[in-house]
């Protein structure tokens, strides 16, 4: 460890900022937490307190460990990324990756097997959804765009990360809200807001981390290197400013005391609920589809060493995209008291928004033009390519689903969860895994361990998609029939347990569909381990043959 003189060095305004905020902090969340009114609080004040005071001494320490100087822009001329940051974000993402899809297998097994709730408050469904759904979109989806987002900025516009510390703080804080996030419901604490679940505490939180995020993204880009700021960016800053729009929009709440967890909305009845699906809609548009076809438009061309097919298509599609998504959220509304023009507006938004949508699908599959043969030999492109049909699919999908009819027998039933499966597991899911599998080999300087593990990892997760959409497309056609099937004298055809059994051997299938993709993942994170843990020789072997062109 190199020793300096202390003489020589001082704390950078971020070290003793952060330090004296993380030291104020652990003394007022301890007093909060002796003052708590009920036991999720007070964990979670310990837990802040904890956590501040173990940042306080992280920071101290790397202070003292540090060498005089902060590391340089530049060394020979050359940027000096900051990858520090993304390879964290990058492991958690695959750990959360895991455990949101065991969840996800558990909670697919309880709809099929009731017992396995355990007649446990923090075991039962109700608790273990949110906790699902949060897991897969917010810790391991958001782990995935933060690790990506921070790569794509400094490569594209060839210059280090803005901040010292900050970026350290957007992963870590992110990761700390997520802790908070699922502790919390697993303790029963939400605000009853489906993807907006967490309480008043954890979303100002989140607010503070996110404006961090938003600040270390723009201010890279504005300290760019390279005139032109690549699509990726735009799509990435389109994503980090409306998710904090909508956090913002949807999460006005007052609490019942600020020792609580409780709180209640801001808004109240059919508001509410617009303000809720308006966030909730845009959190697919903005989180799940424009922050990962910000990954597609870097990753796709990166692997396929090809140009993006259409530039101008980008364009075009992007200012469409975010357009549009804005509008369509009251097709979570339909028929319901919500004023009907509104219902069909959003509809026809949403047919619009097939368009841009299939605009950006195109333009990743044609980015292959010319490098087509590659699919048969390169897995991690496959990968990325097959997510992109899968996009097309859910966003073809969606728009029938918004056409009023439709979504009359839809809505309620497991074709929605199909929907969102397609979308999540093929869409999100794959282009994730792929993203990854490029990534962590350039960060680590590796070569990837295994092509062949690569190619079983996604023919093992295709036909486990394949398996959860078919089935939840069947079952979900099945229950919207069966509910409004009528006899001739005028009653219900069947009884609502009735429609529940016929579902049976659906759940079985899908949560068959789900192990699958979850043993894909596990292949995954073995092979990613083996990469990261290659022998050093491996290491500067390929370390010229997989130089990234940057
Ligand atoms: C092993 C893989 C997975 C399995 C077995 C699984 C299973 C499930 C189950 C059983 C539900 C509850 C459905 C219901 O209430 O009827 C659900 C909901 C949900 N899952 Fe998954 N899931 C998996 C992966 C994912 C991934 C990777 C994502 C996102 C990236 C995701 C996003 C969601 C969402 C958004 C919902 C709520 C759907 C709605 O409210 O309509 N899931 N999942
Ligand atoms: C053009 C694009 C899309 C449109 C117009 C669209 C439309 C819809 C519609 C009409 C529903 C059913 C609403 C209901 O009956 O309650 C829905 C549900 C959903 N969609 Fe999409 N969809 C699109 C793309 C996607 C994609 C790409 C994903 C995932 C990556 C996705 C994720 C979801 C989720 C999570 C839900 C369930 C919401 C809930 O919890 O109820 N959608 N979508
Ligand atoms: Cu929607």
């Amino acid at each position: 460890m190199t020793s300096p003189s202390f003489a020589s060095k001082s704390t950078t305004m971020g070290e003793a900022g952060l330090m004296s905020v993380f030291a104020v902090s652990a003394y007022v969340f301890f007093f909060a937490g002796a003052m708590g009114h009920d036991s999720a609080f007070t964990f979670h004040a310990l837990l802040a307190s904890a956590a501040s005071l173990t940042a306080t001494g992280v920071i101290l320490n790397r202070y003292y460990e540090r060498p005089a100087q902060l590391p340089p822009a530049q060394i020979n001329g050359r940027p000096n990324y900051n990858l520090g940051p993304i390879k964290f974000a990058s492991v958690l993402a695959m750990f959360w990756g895991i455990a949101g899809f065991s969840i996800g297998l558990l909670i697919a097994s309880q709809l099929a097997w009731p017992a396995l709730n355990f007649d446990l408050p923090w075991a039962s469904f109700g608790r273990l959804r949110p906790l699902h759904t949060s897991a897969v979109i917010f810790a391991f989806g958001g782990n995935v765009l933060i690790a990506t987002s921070f790569y794509v900025v400094q490569k594209t516009c060839r210059t280090r990360l803005a901040g010292d510390l900050a970026p350290w703080f957007v992963v870590v804080g992110y990761n700390f809200f997520i802790l908070i996030a699922g502790t919390g419901y697993l303790f029963g604490v939400t605000q009853s807001k489906e993807y907006a679940e967490p309480e008043w505490y954890a979303d100002l939180w989140l607010t503070i981390v996110w404006i961090t995020y938003l600040i270390v993204f723009v201010a890279t880009l504005l300290k760019r290197k390279e005139p032109h700021i690549f699509v990726a960016n735009w799509f990435y800053l389109a994503f980090i400013v409306t998710i904090a729009v909508l956090h913002l929009g949807n999460n006005p709440a007052l609490p019942v005391s600020v020792f609580g967890s409780k709180s209640y909305i801001a808004w109240a009845g059919v508001q509410d609920a617009m303000f809720q699906w308006w966030y909730g809609h845009n959190a697919v548009g903005f989180f799940l589809t424009a922050g990962f076809l910000a990954i597609m438009y870097y990753f796709i061309p990166k692997r396929a060493e090809r140009p993006v097919y259409s530039y101008r298509l980008s364009i075009i599609h992007f200012w469409a995209l975010i357009f549009l998504y804005i509008w369509a959220g009251p097709h979570h509304l339909h028929y319901t008291a919500l004023p009907d023009w509104t219902q069909t507006l959003g509809m026809t938004f949403s047919i619009m928004l097939w368009m841009p949508s299939w605009g950006g699908m195109i333009n990743g599959m044609m980015t292959l033009s010319g490098a087509w043969d590659k699919l048969r030999t390169d897995p991690v492109l496959r990968m990325l390519v097959v997510s992109v049909a899968f996009y097309g699919m859910a966003t073809f999908e969606g728009p029938t689903m918004a056409i009023k009819v439709v979504n009359s027998l839809s809505h309620y039933t497991d074709w929605t969860v199909g929907h969102v499966h397609s979308g999540a597991l093929g869409w999100v899911g794959f282009v994730s895994f792929g993203a990854l599998y490029c990534l962590i080999p350039w960060l680590w300087n590796r070569q990837l361990y295994s092509l062949k593990l690569v190619n079983w990892h996604f023919w093992i997760a295709t036909i486990g998609i394949v398996l959860y959409i078919s089935a939840m497309w069947v079952s979900g056609i099945l229950q919207g029939l069966m509910w409004r099937a009528y006899t001739s004298l005028g009653f219900l055809e069947y009884s609502f347990i009735e429609s529940v059994e016929a579902m049976h051997p659906f759940y079985i299938i899908r949560a068959a569909g789900g192990a699958l993709f979850l043993i894909g993942a596990l292949i995954m994170a073995a092979n990613l381990w083996m990469t990261v843990n290659a022998r050093e020789a491996d290491q500067i072997q390929d370390a010229r043959a997989l130089q990234v062109a940057e």
